[in-house]
């Protein structure tokens, strides 16, 4: 039972057994209930929202919403103060791990209807969303317009307010940098109640609150709307796989690829330590006649990574035509690797023909439905972690990961760090090609400790400049987080805003004894 869990813990035999129970045969309940309750969840927001974006009742409506809140917050201001503010976003429905325990203690602000697409504007290239907007509504709103986000982060249910005041990756990534990089400006409502407007302009009053929301967790201000650049696009990418057999091609070859500037994407999926997959991605208007099309998306598809894997097998470089939807979500149906401890029998050839139409179970009720128990067994042994490192240091990275979890796949997302002011800053004064190491799955090394493991792993990432991605554990001290972290502008606007008795600092959403 020692995969269980650590050698300190006391639990009983029969508290081990049934908490295995209970995570081996989740599916039992996941089938039944999550799937179809994900699917009418997902039709009746799928109506809502096309019907509202026909209609175009949601700018008229915004004005409404935000006076709301803006009314709400003034009453907190002119009250005793005693308690911060935070979204009334329920812990359940964000992307994260862990149920945040802040939110009991805190004056909540409804910004829950804030859920839609506002504006788009194709000759200034760009579209305004409100922040509870998803990157499933995006893309199915902008891709028949013919129009994208430059980066769209992989899982449907993401939120334009997660991946502004957290943070958002994806494969454009060595292209465009981080989702902030797109972003032009953003409506707050500030601790006072007051509206204002952060552009990048640099004529801008609020310029420098524009560089601090990314990454400050709500704890500046309350997002209302953002106004985001949007690029034209094509039906279909064109993905080239490259299967690499050693642990130095694969570093190779993502470092040439990620450097090269014809590619919109690119992205690696490292299947063991010296195996892995290289995948690169542009563009196109049509699939050529003897082009393969590969529909990933369809409910049918075997699971994408392991799709890859097969291809990885083959050893052959290979080259397909996918439709553009389909790639960006390629991730969303198997949660990353996520799905194969909730369904392990997912990718069965019968189940995927007869029920993978219902598929994925939705994070969000999963999240809801998660046991005390199931969350044990998470906390015990299952990684989530997402460290953005220099490219330069891929190697050593990940000798580090294959010491401390040994846990595959991992996914490589190269992006570009601009050395613009924010929490997040390398101060080259140039761009620097970084990685994102993403680690997803259940451990099983009998030395694992998840604070003493984690806290290794965060210091070697602190000590080549590189940053945790927030919505993982983070087991940092006060100290060393703004070690990791740039606090120079965050501070300064704590005071400009008034935020310090407003909002809590953001290391204290963040830390782990900020969530269960
Ligand atoms: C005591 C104190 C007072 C401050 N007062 C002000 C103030 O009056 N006005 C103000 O705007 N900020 C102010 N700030 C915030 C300051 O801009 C940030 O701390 C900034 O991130 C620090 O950058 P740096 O000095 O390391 O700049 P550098 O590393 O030299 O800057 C890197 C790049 O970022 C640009 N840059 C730096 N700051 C900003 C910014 N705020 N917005 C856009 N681009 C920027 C620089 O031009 C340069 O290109 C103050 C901070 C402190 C601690
Ligand atoms: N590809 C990728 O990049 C992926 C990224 N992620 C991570 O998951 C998270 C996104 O999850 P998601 O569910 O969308 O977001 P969350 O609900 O988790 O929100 C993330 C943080 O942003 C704050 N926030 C959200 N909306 C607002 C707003 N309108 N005004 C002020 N603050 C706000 C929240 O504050 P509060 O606590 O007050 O609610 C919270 O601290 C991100 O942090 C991201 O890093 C996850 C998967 C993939
Ligand atoms: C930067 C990138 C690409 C990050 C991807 C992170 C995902 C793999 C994470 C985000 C939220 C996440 C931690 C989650 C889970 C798996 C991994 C996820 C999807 C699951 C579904 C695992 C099963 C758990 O019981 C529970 C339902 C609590 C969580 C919910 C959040």
């Amino acid at each position: 039972m020692g995969v269980y869990g650590t050698a300190t813990e006391k639990i009983s035999i029969f508290e081990r057994l049934l908490e295995w129970f209970l995570f081996r045969f989740r599916w039992i309940f996941v089938i039944p209930l999550i799937l179809p309750a994900s699917l009418a969840y997902d039709s009746y927001n799928f109506v809502r929202n096309w019907f509202i974006y026909k209609v175009q009742s949601a700018p008229k409506a915004h004005d409404r919403k935000v006076a709301k809140i803006q009314k709400s917050v003034k009453q907190w201001s002119s009250g005793d103060r005693k308690k911060k503010m935070c979204t009334a976003r329920p812990g359940w429905l964000t992307m994260s791990f862990r149920f945040p325990k802040y939110k009991k203690d805190m004056v909540q602000i409804k910004t829950n209807d804030l859920i839609d697409i506002l504006e788009i504007d194709t000759n200034a290239r760009t579209v305004r969303v409100e922040p509870n907007v998803t990157m499933g509504q995006l893309t199915r709103t902008l891709i028949p317009l013919g129009y994208t986000l430059p980066i769209v982060p992989e899982l449907d249910d993401l939120t334009v307010g997660g991946m502004i005041n957290g943070c958002g990756v994806e494969s454009s990534g060595r292209k465009y940098g981080m989702f902030q990089h797109i972003c032009q400006s953003f409506e707050i409502v500030t601790a006072n109640g007051e509206l204002i407007f952060a552009s990048k302009d640099k004529n801008s009053e609020h310029q420098p609150l524009f560089y601090g929301i990314p990454w400050s967790h709500g704890t500046l201000g309350f997002l209302v709307a953002a106004t985001i650049k949007i690029i034209p696009c094509k039906p279909f990418v064109r993905l080239t796989y490259f299967p690499c057999k050693t642990q130095k091609k694969l570093y190779d070859r993502l470092s040439h690829e990620a450097n090269k500037n014809d590619n919109e994407f690119v992205e690696g999926i490292q299947y063991s330590y010296d195996s892995g997959m290289i995948m690169t991605a542009s563009f196109t208007e049509a699939v050529p006649k003897n082009g393969s099309l590969n529909a990933i998306g369809r409910w049918h598809k075997p699971w994408f990574f392991k799709h890859v894997e097969t291809i990885l097998k083959s050893g052959k470089e290979t080259v397909e035509y996918i439709p553009l939807r389909d790639y960006y979500h390629r991730h969303s149906r198997s949660i990353f690797w996520e799905i194969q401890d909730l369904i392990p029998f997912g990718n069965n050839v019968l189940f995927r023909w007869f029920l993978g139409w219902t598929m994925p179970p939705k994070v969000s009720l999963l999240k809801l439905t998660t046991s005390g128990s199931i969350r044990n067994i998470y906390n015990r042994r299952h990684v989530i972690q997402d460290m953005l490192i220099p490219l330069d240091n891929i190697q050593e990275a990940v000798d580090i990961f294959d010491q401390e979890v040994q846990i595959y796949p991992l996914w490589l997302c190269p992006l570009n760090l601009q050395s613009s002011p924010g929490m997040v800053r390398q101060r080259a004064g140039r761009n620097i090609m970084y990685v994102d190491i993403g680690v997803y799955g259940n451990c099983t090394r009998d030395t694992y400790e998840p604070k003493e493991t984690t806290r290794k792993i965060e210091g070697y990432v602190r000590s080549v400049q590189g940053v945790q991605m927030l919505y993982a554990d983070t087991y940092m001290t006060p100290s060393e987080f703004w070690e990791m972290f740039d606090s120079s502008l965050y501070d300064w606007l704590r005071t400009k805003y008034n935020c310090k008795e407003a909002f809590p600092n953001v290391y204290d959403k963040v830390c782990k004894a900020a969530r269960y």
